[in-house]
């Protein structure tokens, strides 16, 4: 073997570099026909693939805007299922709400890992995963199984965290009181206000909208790199801020280490105050220590930042830019609140039965703007059969949640704002299999009732409160086009809030 080596290297040394680039991209096409033509493989139909970049060529063209729809197109030349790839990356696309089930729901045994073989997520997180969003099989069941449990005892379902949601929405009223209704951006108090809640859980404290925690800007920092179908690819290494966001992910876990101490020195087992004393019980237990690494606890704390911050803001943010399009929606839902709760108490989830015009206004901002439109990729632990295509093990699988959610098959004028679409004849709520901003099956978003509890309380209390309108002179805000990168928000916008 030597031998040849050194013989390829003479040779090469002598023809020049046109020669050997000619070579290597021979080589190149010869390894990506000879594996596209794997005989035991059947992808669906997709766009050209080429070797090394994939699709990213035509994804960059379509993907100009870099919008939700941009991908809508081509579902109607291939199909409801997609083969493209993204760089080295095979993955499959599922456009309908079927073809999500039989992935997500029924093959949910072979279609429930994540990908964390892929460059970045190696990097970041390690190739076995960690934590609950990249992590799979039997530690991932145990870790989310864990995670919900802490969330459901540390008040979730009960009164407690409901209280505190409660508590932050009067700050947040009290913030927004201080513009005087004047035009201000709403953007970073609401992202304040909502992940006050996950501190709450995580680290038992809240902090002052001017306060920042120093993770908070750093967390920010670290979800805007890495975006896109790159991240997905072995360019990354090459393309990526890679030593950037090491750098970002190690100052993290020193802030959370800082935080774990802290908490050891005060813990006491009778008075368990949040995820963090939870964690040092169950590592004092000594449960399974193979899974309640440090680790995995740290991986988890991010994870619920990550996760449970940006899109309820984000769900929040949008919903104030349908609503000052819509001041006769806005105009309906005060009335109820009016009707309901009145001005002298904050709104709690009991109201939320009484009060179906309000859940259905709620209902449609999820189907509207879906803050994840493709949700988190998963990917096959297992050859699997879908629409019956035989798709290997180690593929990635997105499921277009958006798709879904604008499918006129489902949704009559699917880009319009419609809140009606959510009530029957007698004006009670309607509820759709085919709502699935959060995704459905075992991987089914964690947090869904803290986030359907936020935005209930949060929405309706400031609705209680303000009248929101476009500034003077200014253009109201897009409803149907956003910034696309790890969630879907709306373009910066100004609001003036009126004290009702
Ligand atoms: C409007 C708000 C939210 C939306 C639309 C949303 C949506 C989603 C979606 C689409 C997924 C991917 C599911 C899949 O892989 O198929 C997900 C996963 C997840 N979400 Fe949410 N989410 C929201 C809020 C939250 C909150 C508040 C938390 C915090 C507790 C949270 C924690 C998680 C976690 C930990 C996962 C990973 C679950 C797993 O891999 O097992 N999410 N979410």
């Amino acid at each position: 073997m030597p031998k040849v080596a050194y013989g390829l290297f003479e040779y090469f040394s002598t023809v020049g570099l046109p020669t050997v680039l000619i070579f290597v991209a021979g080589l190149l096409l010869s390894l990506w026909i000879l594996s596209s033509r794997n005989p035991r493989v059947k992808w669906p139909p997709g766009p050209l693939c080429f070797p090394v970049v994939g699709c990213l060529p035509q994804l960059i063209i379509s993907g100009r805007r870099r919008q939700p729809t941009d991908l809508l197109p081509w579902y109607d030349t291939y199909g409801d299922i997609m083969h493209v790839k993204f760089g080295e990356q095979h993955v499959i696309m599922l456009g309908t709400y079927e073809l999500i089930q039989e992935a997500f729901v029924k093959n949910a045994a072979t279609v429930s890992a994540r990908p964390t073989w892929i460059y970045f997520l190696r990097q970041t997180v390690g190739k076995d995963g960690a934590g609950v969003i990249f992590k799979s099989g039997h530690e991932w069941k145990e870790l989310r199984r864990f995670t919900l449990s802490s969330l459901r005892d540390l008040g979730l379902g009960r009164r407690s965290l409901e209280e505190r949601i409660q508590d932050e929405a009067r700050y947040l009223v009290q913030n927004i009181e201080d513009e005087m209704g004047k035009a201000f951006s709403p953007r970073d108090r609401i992202g304040k206000a909502v992940s006050n809640i996950i501190s709450i859980i995580v680290f038992g404290a809240r902090y002052d909208y001017n306060d920042t925690p120093e993770m908070l800007p750093v967390l920010e920092q670290a979800m805007r790199i890495g975006q896109g179908p790159l991240f997905f690819t072995n360019m990354a290494r090459f393309l990526l801020p890679i030593k950037k966001i090491m750098a970002l992910i190690d100052k993290l876990y020193s802030l959370i280490r800082q935080e774990v101490e802290r908490h050891r020195q005060s813990f006491d087992p009778t008075d368990i105050r949040d995820f963090i004393d939870l964690f040092i019980k169950v590592t004092q237990e000594k449960q399974d220590p193979e899974i309640y690494t440090e680790w995995n606890v740290f991986r988890i704390i991010v994870d619920l930042y990550l996760a449970g911050t940006d899109t309820t803001a984000n769900t929040l943010r949008w919903s104030l830019v349908h609503l000052m399009k819509r001041s006769d929606v806005q105009k309906k839902v005060q009335q109820e609140i009016d009707q309901v709760i009145g001005q002298g108490r904050v709104a709690k989830m009991e109201d939320k039965a009484r009060m179906p015009f309000t859940e259905a206004t709620i209902l449609e901002v999820f189907r509207m703007s879906p803050v994840a439109p493709l949700g988190a990729p998963h990917a096959t632990s297992e050859t699997t059969n879908l629409a019956g295509y035989t798709i290997p093990k180690g593929t990635i699988i997105l499921g277009d949640l958006y798709r879904v959610l604008h499918d006129k098959n489902n949704f009559e004028d699917p880009y319009k704002f419609k809140p009606e679409r959510w009530l029957d004849d007698d004006g009670k709520v309607i509820k759709s299999d085919k709502l699935i901003p959060f995704s459905i099956g075992p991987r089914v978003c964690l947090g869904k009732g803290l986030a359907e509890m936020e935005s209930f309380i949060f929405f309706t209390t400031l609705l209680q409160n303000f009248t929101f309108k476009v500034p003077e002179g200014e253009k109201p805000p897009d409803g149907v086009e956003g910034f696309n990168a790890s969630t879907f928000t709306p373009y910066s916008y100004n609001v003036c809030a009126v004290r009702r």
